[in-house]
């Protein structure tokens, strides 16, 4: 006999607890049903680890740089990568603890360790428990992409998941995929100490963002010793004698062969649907992920999906947004929608780049009449004093309603200064007044204001 619950989350990832603690708090009967780590992704070997990485490897790059702003550390920098990997397990560790202990003291909730799939239209069932529920929700992420290139089955690979359990530094790296998650590794490594060489299909790296944004993370990668092929087909691994892998592949027409200590995948994710056994009513794509509407429902009456599964976004954010939409609907008689968000995320390379809204390749292709404005930060003197005058700010205006498009901020601190642009958006603040306000000096940001003084057609 199935146990009759008013709600069955499936997921911990981003959207998931939130949800569950939401529906109980309101009164309902709610299963949250976790296969592995509560947290998903972000928490376990997605944002949480590879940012609290991402600041160890700033530091080594900082220390060796001291003596640039006149700072002995004495001797040669080192890395301790069990001790990076201790620092990071134990902020991951408490993340997800923290996750645990909420919703194991929240009323009307139970947490199920169990792989959850459907044995019915409205029915769960989770190891030798079966729930029954008029609400499903689906927030079961997504994982690595393992392609089928001759000699992988046989060899060691790594993955975002398996990276986190390296305790030692990798004497040579070899990464494929140059987008977010082999670009993050790569500067990450090559800071450790690792020797890095990035494989990537497309004709320049993370191959989404305008040309000027991937050649100057290129610049920045090569510019700390990262080698770079593009163009790369036909990739083939073997396992080399005493230890490591050999690459061989295509690379711009030209065969090329990379000897590596290590492998990692950076190849794109797919959704987690196959453990679910979705029923025939629940429509996914042709890639996997799961068709929903504006409000995040299936096409099924009474199942709702949210976050990576769904193919929208891919981003912490985006997940926790989705949380929000449904929430908001069900329980806050607030009807609020996916299309209402403004798409923006950052790519935590060093610096960073911080996207909002369009690119200027998608503004172009808008139709519209586009007032772009670009300053290197070889112009801003908060980047000059800290010694950090690598990459640019750029935004993007609809010449005739004078309301923001985009901006790419590839600069220091640019995942934290996009949000100025993306508030101003989200109050359809035109142009103009953010182009007459007083920022602080000296910042970074004091020079938006002068940037849209200095805005001209885009041709
Ligand atoms: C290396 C890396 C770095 C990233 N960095 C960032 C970043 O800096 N910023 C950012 O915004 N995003 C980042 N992301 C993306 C971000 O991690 C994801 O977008 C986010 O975690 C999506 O969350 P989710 O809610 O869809 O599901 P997930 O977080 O993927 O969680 C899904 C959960 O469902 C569970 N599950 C799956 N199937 C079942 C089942 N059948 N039964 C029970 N449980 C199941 C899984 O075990 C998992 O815990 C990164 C991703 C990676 C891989
Ligand atoms: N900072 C962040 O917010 C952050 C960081 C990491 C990951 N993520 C999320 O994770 C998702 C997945 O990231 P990702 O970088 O794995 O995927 P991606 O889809 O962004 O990029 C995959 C890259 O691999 C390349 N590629 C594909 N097949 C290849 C092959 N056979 N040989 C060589 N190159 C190949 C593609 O051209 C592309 O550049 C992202 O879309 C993002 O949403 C976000």
């Amino acid at each position: 006999m199935a146990e009759q619950v008013d709600a069955i989350v499936i997921g911990g990832g981003q959207a998931g607890p939130f949800l569950a603690v939401r529906l109980a708090q309101a009164g309902m009967k709610t299963v949250i049903i976790e296969r592995s780590h509560m947290g998903g992704t972000c928490v376990n070997n997605g944002c949480m680890p590879t940012k609290t990485m991402v600041a160890s490897a700033r530091v080594a790059h900082m220390a060796r740089r001291a003596s640039e702003y006149g700072v002995s550390v004495g001797g040669a920098v080192s890395v301790d990568m069990k001790a990076v990997k201790a620092r990071k397990d134990k902020i991951v560790e408490t993340s997800a603890k923290g996750l645990v202990d909420w919703i194991e003291g929240t009323e009307n909730l139970e947490l199920v360790w169990e792989t959850a799939r459907f044995s019915g239209p409205r029915e769960i069932t989770a190891g030798d428990r079966v729930f029954a529920a008029p609400r499903i929700f689906i927030n079961t992420g997504g994982r690595p992409v393992v392609p089928d290139w001759p000699g992988l089955a046989g060899i060691p690979y790594l993955t975002n998941e398996s990276i986190m359990d390296l305790d030692v530094l990798p004497e040579h790296l070899i990464i494929v995929g140059g987008s977010y998650i082999g670009l993050e590794f790569a500067q990450m490594f090559a800071r450790f100490g690792s020797r890095v060489t990035v494989i990537e299909h497309g004709d320049r790296l993370i191959g989404r963002e305008d040309p000027d944004v991937s050649d100057t993370i290129r610049q920045v990668l090569e510019g700390e010793g990262i080698a770079i092929h593009l163009n790369a087909r036909d990739i083939a691994v073997s396992a080399m004698e005493g230890g490591g892998v050999k690459l061989n592949a295509n690379a711009g027409g030209m065969s090329m062969t990379a000897e590596g200590s290590h492998l990692l995948l950076a190849i794109g994710r797919v959704p987690n649907v196959e453990a679910l056994d979705l029923p025939s009513e629940v429509v996914t794509n042709e890639r996997g992920y799961i068709k929903v509407d504006d409000q995040l429902r299936t096409s099924a009456e009474g199942i709702w999906a949210m976050g990576d599964v769904t193919g929208h976004g891919a981003f912490t954010h985006t997940s926790y947004n989705d949380f929000e939409v449904v929430a908001g609907n069900l329980l806050d008689n607030d009807p609020r929608r996916v299309s209402d968000r403004i798409d923006t995320y950052a790519l935590f390379v060093d610096p960073p780049l911080g996207r909002v809204g369009m690119s200027e390749a998608e503004a172009r292709k808008s139709g519209r009449r586009v007032l772009a404005g670009k300053m290197p930060m070889t112009r801003v003197g908060r980047a000059k004093e800290k010694g950090e005058t690598q990459g640019f700010m750029k935004v993007l205006v609809d010449a005739d309603s004078e309301q923001f498009l985009g901006a790419a901020f590839l600069c220091t601190e640019g995942d934290e200064i996009v949000h100025t642009i993306l508030d101003a958006m989200a109050g359809k603040v035109p142009y103009t007044v953010i182009k007459r306000a007083m920022h602080i000096h000296p910042t970074v940001s004091e020079l938006i204001p002068t940037m849209l003084q200095e805005l001209k057609p885009l041709e």
